[in-house]
């Protein structure tokens, strides 16, 4: 069974890992903590930006009317009755003949209809009680309108955006103290094999450092999940399954490598046939990482990646990230590729569509997809450098350098200039 079981293409492996999952509930952050959390619901102006009709400028409020014969040679001279600073109210209401002095964000005096700059009135340096104004005003000019940007009970910001600076900026204008996110998926983390040592322990034969399960981590916390690390699973299968039933009550999803492939000791490849499972997929047409499976247990998902870094790392990508950001009410990103022009050839035949680890760059201005050649599924030496999955279709030909190819961006591009 296990060594004929259907493969799915990787686009209906991920469907049907995403139709099961759902976005989890939502809890109250304080603002201080909300930064990189995904909204749970649209954020709504409490009031109009600007609050009041405000001064752009540091210069004097006049009425319009009163600077219709202004000019250079012959200033229209106007009483100064009162300055205001920003956050203050102005008290005098503007008349005929007269100026209000504003400071940039002061509030505009009622009568008032414009604002000069202090750089187009006579000696802008001093502080006097006659102005002159050195040209015609438009009404209206030189005013930011009470809710000119953003009118109270508008929305803001929606449900599902990652929250950033800029929107922390909104959520403060408009006090917001507190704000409802998506909870962060808690993945839970495990390894299988007993090849596998600790970091900090010596290297004996056989033995490898366990160096998945820290990449992991660092994956699940930057695709906005809480990596939960449980012991290495032991290589039987009674015991690993009765761990994972009792680790997977604690999390949201857990996330395996190693064991999937069809050795002796692959103890998550024996569960997929087993009755308290429901198998979503087990071997895959791509490479690296074919033998990537997924199941539900007790309800909850379990993705399971191959031991192999190289193809852990693609696993990751292609099936783990979406269903961290499904769970945690995020855009799925893999579903939007983008195209740009092979760098170099990639000529090794396949039979399944390759996902190669890569990086973007740009040569004379245009975009430029260059794959890792260090990309056996075992090594990791390179997987630092990973910022993008290229598509290569699967058949003997490969793709010429200059063909265009399909790209999944994983992480934010260096954009670094071939030369
Ligand atoms: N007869 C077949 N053999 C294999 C097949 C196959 O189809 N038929 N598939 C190969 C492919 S493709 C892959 S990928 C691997 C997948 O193997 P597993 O996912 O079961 O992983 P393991 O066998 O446990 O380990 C593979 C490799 O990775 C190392 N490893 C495991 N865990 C870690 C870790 N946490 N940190 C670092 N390195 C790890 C492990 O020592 C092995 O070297 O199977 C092929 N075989
Ligand atoms: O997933 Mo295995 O990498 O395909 O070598």
């Amino acid at each position: 069974m296990r060594f004929s079981r259907q493969m799915k293409t990787v686009e209906e492996a991920l469907q049907a890992l995403l139709d099961k999952l759902t976005t989890l509930d939502e809890e109250q952050v304080q603002i201080k903590e909300a930064y990189g959390r995904i909204l749970a619901h649209d954020i709504v102006a409490t009031c109009d930006m600007p609050p009041f009709d405000r001064s752009p400028l540091d210069g004097f409020a006049v009425r319009a009317a009163d600077t219709v014969h202004a000019t250079v040679e012959q200033p229209v001279r106007l009483r100064v009755v009162e300055t205001v600073a920003a956050g203050k109210v102005p008290i005098i209401p503007l008349e005929a003949g007269c100026a209000t002095r504003i400071m940039t964000g002061a509030m505009m005096p009622a009568g008032a209809d414009a604002v000069i700059m202090f750089e187009q009135t006579e000696n802008p340096g001093e502080i006097s009680e006659v102005v002159g104004v050195k040209r015609v005003m438009r009404a209206g000019e030189n005013i930011s309108r009470r809710g000119e940007e953003i009118a109270m009970g508008s929305v803001v910001a929606k449900a599902g955006e990652r929250i950033n600076a800029g929107t922390l900026a909104i959520l403060a204008t408009f006090g917001y103290t507190q704000v409802s996110v998506i909870r962060k998926p808690r993945v839970g983390l495990l390894s299988t094999g007993i090849e596998l040592v600790g970091i900090e322990e010596p290297l004996t034969p056989g033995k490898i450092r366990n160096s998945n399960t820290t990449m992991l981590s660092a994956l699940i916390a930057e695709a906005g999940g809480i990596p939960v690390q449980y012991p290495v699973l032991p290589d039987d299968l009674a015991g690993a399954k009765e761990k994972l039933t009792a680790y997977i009550q604690e999390v949201d999803m857990l996330v395996s490598s190693g064991g999937v492939s069809v050795g002796d000791y692959d103890v998550i490849a024996s569960l997929v046939d087993d009755p308290d499972v429901e198998l979503l997929f087990n071997r895959i047409a791509m490479r690296p990482g074919s033998p990537t499976t997924s199941l539900l247990l007790s309800g909850k998902p379990v993705l399971a990646l191959s031991g192999n870094p190289g193809a852990c790392f693609v696993g990751f990508e292609l099936f783990a990230r979406p269903a961290l950001q499904r769970q945690g009410g995020q855009p799925i990103v893999s579903h939007r590729s983008i195209k740009a022009k092979l760098g170099i050839s990639y000529e090794k035949p396949c039979p399944y569509p390759r996902y190669l680890r890569g990086r973007l760059a740009t040569k004379d201005g245009l975009l430029l997809a260059q794959p890792d050649f260090n990309d056996k599924a075992g090594n990791l030496g390179t997987l630092k450098n990973s910022e993008c999955l290229i598509v290569i279709p699967a058949g003997g030909k490969g793709k010429q350098a200059g063909e265009l190819v399909e790209v999944i961006v994983h992480a934010a591009p260096s954009w670094r200039e071939e030369v």
